[in-house]
C-alpha cells in the first residue's frame, strides 16, 4: 500500500492523535498540565523511534493512524477542554508549516492556552510566525545512535536560526554515558543552550536505569536531566 501523503494545506491539520488533559512527560515543562496534538508524517527515520505509526508503512497501516482535522475541529476541541500547556509534536511537526501558523495564531487570538510547546528534531527551520506564536521549541538534535546519516540529522542553518530566536531548549535523547561527548561537540559547536538530556526508553526500568547512570555525569557537565514521565507512569500507552 503507498504510504498517505502528508501535504501542507492551510486550513486543515494531518493529525495522528489528539489527547489530553495529561502531563508534559519530557523536558522543562515536565509535570505540566498539558494537551497533545500528534502530527502525522516525518522525514526521518530513528531506529529507535517511539512513534512509527506516523510515518513507518513497514510497522503500521498509515491510512488508519492518520486523520484529516480542520483547524475549526482542533480549536473547538480546545474551546471544550481548557488546555494550560498545549504541546504539538509527532512525527515532525514542522512538515505542516502553514496550518500550524494558522492553528497558533487562531489559538492566541481566542486564548485557548497560556503556552504552547512545538517537539521538532531541529533540521527543519520555523517560520518567523511559528517563532513569534510559540512559547517554546524543545528541539531534539539526534546523535549517530539514531541510524540516520549526519547530514540527514544534523542541519547547522536550522540550529543556527532555532538558537537565535531565543526560544528553543535542546533536549538530547541519550542512551549511555558515552553519548554525552557527542552532544558536547554538538553544543560547543552550534552554541546551544540550555542543554537537557533525557534517556531514550519506552518502558518505565530502562528509563529509570539510563537516568541512574546519566545523573552524576549531567551534574558534572553542569546540564539539565530529563525523565519521561508519562513512561514512569504509563509505560507506551498511546494517547499518554
Ligand atoms: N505525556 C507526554 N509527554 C510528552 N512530551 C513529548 C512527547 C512526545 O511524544 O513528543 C510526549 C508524549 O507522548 N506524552
Ligand atoms: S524524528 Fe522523531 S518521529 Fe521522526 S523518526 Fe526520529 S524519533 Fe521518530
Ligand atoms: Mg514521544
Amino acid at each position: 500500500m503507498k504510504p498517505p501523503v502528508v501535504s501542507d494545506v492551510d486550513r486543515d491539520l494531518v493529525v495522528n492523535e489528539a489527547f489530553g488533559p495529561t502531563f508534559q512527560g519530557e523536558g522543562p515543562s515536565t509535570g505540566r498540565y498539558a494537551h497533545f496534538i500528534r502530527l502525522f508524517g516525518c522525514h526521518l527515520s530513528c531506529t529507535w523511534c517511539d512513534t512509527p505509526q506516523t510515518h513507518d508503512p513497514a510497522r503500521h497501516d498509515l491510512a488508519a493512524e492518520q486523520r484529516i482535522l480542520s483547524i475549526e475541529d482542533i480549536l473547538s476541541w480546545l474551546a471544550s477542554t481548557p488546555a494550560d500547556l498545549l504541546v504539538i509534536t509527532g512525527g515532525e511537526p514542522l512538515l505542516q508549516p502553514r496550518a500550524l501558523e494558522r492553528l497558533l495564531c487562531a489559538i492566541r487570538e481566542r486564548e485557548l492556552a497560556t503556552d504552547v510547546e512545538i517537539e521538532t528534531s531541529g533540521t527543519i527551520a520555523p517560520t518567523d510566525v511559528l517563532i513569534s506564536a510559540v512559547t517554546r521549541f524543545n528541539v531534539s538534535p539526534k546523535l549517530a545512535h539514531s541510524g540516520l546519516r549526519r547530514r540527514q540529522r544534523i542541519r547547522p542553518a536550522v540550529l543556527r536560526d532555532l538558537a537565535g530566536s531565543g526560544k528553543a531548549v535542546w533536549k538530547f535523547v541519550v542512551q549511555q554515558v558515552d553519548d554525552l561527548d557527542e552532544v558536547q561537540e554538538l553544543v560547543g559547536t552550534y552554541g546551544l543552550h540550555p542543554v537537557w538530556i533525557m534517556p531514550e526508553g519506552t518502558d518505565s526500568s530502562t528509563v529509570l536505569a539510563r537516568m541512574r547512570l546519566l545523573a552524576d555525569p549531567v551534574l558534572a557537565r553542569r546540564w539539565h536531566l530529563s525523565t519521561r514521565l508519562h513512561t514512569l507512569l504509563w509505560e507506551n500507552s498511546r494517547g499518554r
